[in-house]
């Protein structure tokens, strides 16, 4: 059942509490909860997803931001940023930031996933043993409009029987038949990619988003697919909205520490989980609650006059987040599509084709195809400065050409192309507040602090101006507009520095490593080092960034750990 707040629980002790309703929240509890006999509380600060329309229009979730369903996060200064902060949404809402998205499904490469299990000694993360969870998570769908999809993915590689719908673009944008024609132009340093889901995501394909499809062009998220009615009415199942959790308390046991209560922002009720405790806050609310609760480091903590619980010194350390930003033109267009953003009447016809029958140009949140490129191997930056990436089937670099839109104050059409170092060196960190240590984070993005992030930026703005060389932009574009077209290296890095932001895949603050390794936060098993009964399952607990966007890890992540925690309560 589903509770809106803490005093209408029938009781205070459950088998196992999820603290965060978010993207691997939802899963944990669903899986927890199939096991009749487990008693399973998962608990969201955010109120219900259900009827929040710009939760369900996939181009409407940036109007999440700065409302009620938002953390409301910023950045502290970066030094690699010219000292600018930065917006950092987190979803604060059932399904967390799986219900505001950009709804992009990648899954990075199978080295990413190899890699974890290098570093943990842990071979069930692996690509070839946590693909079973991968595609125990998804259900491919055919897109809403219903168009033919052959050649553009690969079937074998997709699950079409999970929870979580994923499909492909629905909608053609203005620039799709160009983009299309890069890979024949430009074979060498664009080959088409059939999939960019195979493991091998290199070249440029269409993206995936993850949408309900036919009729029914609607988000999908954690909690659309893994908490409707037919799960939340499970009677071992209580979802408690509108709470926010403060700290986990333990006791000890045998001189063990044994976490097995949780305290409530402003009740009294203790709450108690007889078997586990599943942290699922996310990569910035995961360690805060850890380090409010005692656990992180031990000096740092004392600042805080919190006492120590467990010293693991990683808590909050290792913050990876991927920086992006944009090539822009100004270019030719006369399609109608383009000119959205500045047409109300358009935007209101949009909304109408949507709401009639879920198609039209609001199904789907943005560019439609994705290009993934490494640096070549004699590069003097890897050279230089080494590889990061997990292997030779990982991209370095994203880009990601968008449609042409325009502004009220200027003539004609800008477009252009978003670019990310998707195998950033550079790491940050999340630490507490001196004032409020249970507000808003510290959160330190640490951006362009490798040398190896801004040249392979800069390396990326001009493979996109590449791109932009194949003989089929020659009526479109007309000048670069951003950066300068002749800009020398130096003034690219400027430019990067003074106009990236951030793509909000923030991942690493609770990072697994191998059983015996002096750092790290949880084991392989992703039970936390030195202690009982408390488990972390979200973004947190990825020791590298995958070479994609998060969010499919994260649920293969949830669909594995649900697994790992029923076989260790059998
Ligand atoms: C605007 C935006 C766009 C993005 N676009 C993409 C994309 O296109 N593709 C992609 O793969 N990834 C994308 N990401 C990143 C991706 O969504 C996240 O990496 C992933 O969803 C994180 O999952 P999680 O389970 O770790 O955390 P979350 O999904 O954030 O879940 C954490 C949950 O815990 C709750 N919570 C936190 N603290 C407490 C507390 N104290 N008490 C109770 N509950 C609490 C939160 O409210 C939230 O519901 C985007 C993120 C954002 C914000």
């Amino acid at each position: 059942g589903i509770f809106q707040n803490i005093g209408q629980l029938t009781t205070t002790t459950y088998d196992f509490i999820v603290i965060g309703g978010g993207t691997a929240g939802s899963v944990v509890a669903n899986r927890l909860s199939e096991n009749e006999k487990f008693q399973v509380l998962l608990i969201e600060a955010g109120p219900t997803n259900e009827d929040v329309l710009n939760a369900m229009v996939p181009s409407f979730s940036v109007r999440l931001e700065q409302t009620i369903f938002d953390w409301n996060y910023t950045t502290v200064p970066g030094i690699g940023l010219n000292n600018r902060t930065l917006a950092y949404p987190r979803g604060r809402i059932l399904g967390g930031c799986s219900s505001h998205n950009a709804m992009f499904y990648t899954r990075g490469s199978m080295d990413d996933y190899n890699r974890w299990a290098e570093v943990t000694g842990d071979d069930g993360w692996e690509w070839k043993n946590i693909f079973p969870y991968i595609l125990k998570n998804e259900k491919w769908t055919p897109p809403s409009d219903k168009h033919d999809t052959r050649g553009e993915f690969n079937p074998s590689v997709h699950g079409l029987n999970g929870l979580m719908f994923t499909s492909l673009p629905a909608s053609p944008q203005t620039i799709d038949d160009m983009v299309l024609q890069v890979p024949s132009q430009l074979p060498d340093q664009f080959p088409f990619l059939l999939d960019m889901n195979s493991g091998r995501p290199l070249g440029l394909g269409k993206s995936t988003p993850s949408i309900i499809p036919i009729g029914n062009g609607t988000r999908s998220s954690s909690a659309t697919a893994y908490l409707s009615k037919m799960f939340t009415s499970r009677p071992n199942l209580h979802v408690l909205l509108n709470t926010k959790v403060k700290r986990i308390l333990s006791s000890k046991k045998d001189s063990v520490v044994v976490f097995n209560s949780i305290e409530i922002d402003g009740d009294m009720t203790k709450l108690v989980a007889e078997k586990e405790i599943i942290l699922s806050a996310g990569p910035i609310n995961t360690p805060q609650i850890l380090m409010n609760s005692g656990v992180g480091d031990r000096d740092s903590l004392a600042k805080f006059n919190i006492p120590s619980v467990l010293h693991l010194p990683s808590v909050g350390q290792n913050l990876t987040d991927q920086p992006i930003t944009t090539v822009l033109y100004s270019v030719n267009s006369n399609n109608p599509l383009d000119n959205i953003d500045t047409n109300s009447t358009l935007q209101a016809m949009a909304l109408a084709q949507w709401e009639f029958n879920r198609t039209g140009s609001l199904v789907d949140p943005g560019p439609n195809f994705i290009a993934w490129s490494r640096l070549p191997a004699n590069s003097s930056i890897i050279k230089e400065f080494g590889d990061p990436s997990a292997g030779q089937n990982t991209p370095h670099l994203e880009l990601a050409p968008f449609s042409a839109f325009s502004e009220p104050s200027q003539p004609g059409h800008t477009g252009g192309m978003a670019i990310a170092v998707v195998t950033p060196k550079s790491r940050g960190s999340v630490t507490l507040n001196g004032t409020d240590t249970f507000g808003k984070p510290i959160i330190d993005l640490g951006y362009f602090t490798e040398e190896f992030d801004i040249l392979a930026m800069v390396e990326a703005i001009k493979l996109s101006q590449e791109f932009y060389k194949a003989p089929v932009w020659k009526n479109y574009i007309i000048s670069q507009v951003a950066p300068a077209a002749n800009a020398t290296d130096t003034e690219l890095e400027q430019y990067i520095r003074s106009t990236s932001v951030t793509t909000l895949h923030g991942v690493g603050t609770a990072a697994m490593s191998a059983p015996n390794a002096d750092y790290g936060v949880v084991n392989p098993d992703l039970r936390i080092k030195g202690a009982s009964g408390l488990r972390i399952v979200d973004a947190s607990i990825m020791p590298f960034i995958n070479s994609g966007h998060p969010q499919a890890p994260v649920y293969a992540i949830a669909e594995r750990a649900s697994d790992l925690i029923k076989s260790s309560w059998m």
